[in-house]
């Protein structure tokens, strides 16, 4: 073999191609394609695809894998060119979005592989990689087209390959090797690299993993670690997603789809478990139950978003948040209609006494009677709280032909023909069923008591399916057994279990006319898909663009898409003279800007600047200086 010998520049980079270029083993999918109409093809390729394994993961020596594989494969010139656009569209995907790097470092970047240059070197040109730096096997084919065998003369096709291949090219300078395979890091075993990187983005092997000096998820890993120019400012495989109490998948699949890294859990955790996992977290997904509280915050060190994976965001600290300048947002619409209907329906089953004669014939009684059975038709519907929840249920419950009342500590336009009350009272004096539609915040805990049951018409139908501590239990518990209030709809409590698997407890069990549920107003496969979709993108907008669309507690702005600038996201105590700080390191430094974007709330600064890209370090670190600053990211 002729190969060249390379001795400029000093940084050299060795990649392996299958699995780690690509997404596949190109010589099994060569199989795939070749064996499609074989009758026994599937087993082939399960065969090959098993050799392949054996070979890269050290099991056999790689001379035996690969004649053992060529054997089953019966394979010709026109099924390679079927695999060439195969594989330009199973590019990896952190090698697809920094081709750039590709490109400008084409001349350092060697491939090393043991597979096939047939298919390998049309990708390293597809990629703006240079053919002659591709090191690799050729088949032979005869006069037909078809594969008959290996150049048995290229060291790459027998055991030790690389390592030959690599001490012949007697590189001079700085080595790094970049592969999912043993056979990778036997180039640094043998001395010839000084950092061996197992590649884990496709496929991660222990045996490889385990001698590796760094385990990478991603190139942009690489590329972060060493400094290099790349796609993303920081690689999203080191950013940790936590997903707590079970949110719908969607939330998991948009994470991944972007490289991160996602550990999904089904229940909530308690305030010590959440404060030990919080350490490298950035980004936490929740829902009603875990409490994101001062003390976990303080555990957050890294953490830049919370994501409320519901309405209620008052089980989250948010001063407390924005003070540390993190995000948090929630899905204020996409259970609301979910909500809605339970009401309907609950206080229909309520009135109509369903609930306690479903529980009789259960328990064999035959009671048909019509006695204080009631249609929900013309009766008096009485809210507390008139926000997205109590609006809708007002237009369903007008469209039932009930009159609705309502209250609200906000001044509300009233929706179709409702009727606003100055007072709670105002609509316990009125209402046949109460239904409470305000938000958790502290001051509303106990705000229904015996007082306020008091006030309330003999034989109310009340419903709570806001927060559970807004009201005083054994206070309702008196009021039902009193006959006060006729009947109960019951969704949320002071204290709920945090998994499936803890038992429920309550004062309100056992009680006639009353109907419980496990905190399920929201959870309908709509809502849930709907919120599942909608906080990752609020989520995904502020970490890749630093927009605050939507934030429950933090200065809101809306930013464009960055294009070719670099993105600096300033968070600071909001106190005089920030602006007038940052902007003296701006003309210092001669920076040329290109937008600037500045809200504050009473408690912190959100600036951002878009600027040109290229800056020193020191402008970086004359900005992460300043006194104030909570939080400082790039992004490009
Ligand atoms: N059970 C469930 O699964 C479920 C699902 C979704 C929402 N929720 C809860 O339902 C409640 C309402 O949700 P929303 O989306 O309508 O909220 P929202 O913020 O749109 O409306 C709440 C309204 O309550 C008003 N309010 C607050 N305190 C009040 C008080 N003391 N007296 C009168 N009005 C007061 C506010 O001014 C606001 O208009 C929230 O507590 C939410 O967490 C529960
Ligand atoms: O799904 C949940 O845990 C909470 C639902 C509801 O209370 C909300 O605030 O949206």
């Amino acid at each position: 073999m002729d190969f060249t010998v390379i001795t400029e520049p000093k940084k050299y980079f060795l990649i392996d191609f299958d699995s780690t270029i690509t997404k596949v083993e190109g010589l099994d999918e060569l199989a795939a394609i070749a064996l499609k109409s074989d009758p026994e093809g599937e087993s082939k390729v399960a065969r090959i695809k098993e050799l392949t394994d054996k070979g890269m993961a050290g099991e056999l020596s790689f001379s035996e894998s690969l004649t053992q594989r060529l054997a089953l494969l019966k394979a010709n010139k026109s099924h390679v060119d079927i695999l060439i656009e195969f594989l330009k569209e199973n590019i990896t995907d952190s090698f697809d979005r920094n081709r750039a790097f590709l490109k400008e470092f084409a001349d350092q970047i060697l491939i090393i592989s043991s597979g096939f240059k047939d298919f390998i070197v049309p990708i390293a040109k597809h990629l703006g990689l240079k053919p002659e730096n591709v090191y690799a096997n050729t088949f032979i084919y005869n006069e037909t087209g078809d594969i008959v065998g290996v150049d048995q003369s290229n060291p790459l096709s027998k055991t030790g390959g690389k390592i030959e291949v690599v001490k012949f090219l007697n590189l001079d300078g700085h080595v790094s090797v970049i592969g999912d395979g043993f056979t990778d890091f036997e180039i640094k075993k043998h001395g010839l690299a000084q950092r061996f990187y197992a590649f884990i983005e496709n496929v991660e092997r222990s045996s490889v993993t385990s001698v590796a000096d760094f385990v990478i998820k991603s190139l942009d890993e690489f590329l972060f670690y060493n400094q290099l120019p790349r796609g993303y400012s920081y690689p999203k495989s080191m950013i940790k997603v936590l997903l707590l109490e079970n949110v719908h998948p969607a939330a998991k699949a948009a994470f991944e789809e972007q490289g991160f890294n996602v550990e999904f859990l089904k229940g909530a955790l308690d305030e010590d478990e959440l404060c030990e996992k919080i350490k490298d977290v950035s980004i936490i997904g929740i829902r009603s139950k875990t409490q994101i509280t001062k003390r976990v915050l303080e555990h957050a060190e890294k953490l830049l978003a919370i994501g409320a994976f519901c309405i209620g965001t008052n089980q989250i600290d948010l001063k407390e948040a924005e003070k540390r300048g993190i995000c948090v947002f929630n899905a204020p619409y996409s259970n609301t209609r979910s909500v809605v209907e339970l009401v309907i329906g609950e206080m229909i089953m309520l009135i109509r006494k369903v609930f306690v004669k479903s529980t009789g014939m259960h328990q064999g009684k035959w009671d048909k009677s019509a006695v204080n059975s009631f249609e929900v038709r013309g009766k008096k519907l009485g809210m507390i709280g008139y926000g997205h929840i109590g609006t809708q249920l007002s237009v369903l419950g007008e469209a039932l032909g009930m009159e609705v009342y309502f209250y609200d500590i906000a001044d509300k336009m009233p929706i179709g023909n409702a009727k606003k009350c100055r007072s709670m009272e105002d609509v316990f004096r009125v209402a046949d069923i109460v239904s409470l539609h305000i938000d958790g915040r502290e001051s509303n805990t106990h705000l229904i008591g015996e007082k306020e049951f008091n006030q309330m018409k003999d034989g109310v139908i009340f419903l709570n399916l806001s927060r559970g501590h807004v009201v005083d239990i054994p206070a309702l518990v008196q009021a039902l057994k009193s006959g006060k209030v006729g009947g109960a709809g019951v969704d949320v409590f002071p204290h709920e279990p945090k998994t499936n698997h803890e038992p429920f407890k309550s004062e309100l069990m056992g009680l006639e006319n009353v109907i419980l549920t496990p905190h399920i107003g929201g959870s309908t496969e709509e809502a849930q898909e709907g919120i599942g979709n909608y906080v990752p993108e609020r989520l995904l907008e502020y970490i890749n663009n630093g927009s605050t669309t939507g934030t429950v507690n933090f200065p809101e702005l809306s930013l464009p898409l960055l294009h070719d600038s670099h993105r600096l996201l300033h968070i600071h105590k909001n106190v005089p003279g920030i602006l007038a700080k940052l902007n003296n390191i701006f003309a210092k430094h001669h920076i040329n800007i290109r937008g600037q974007y500045l809200k504050t709330s009473a408690e912190i600064g959100y600036v951002i600047v878009d600027i040109e890209k290229s800056y020193s370090r020191e402008f970086v670190q004359d900005l992460k200086s300043i006194e104030e600053t909570i939080r400082f990211r790039m992004l490009f």
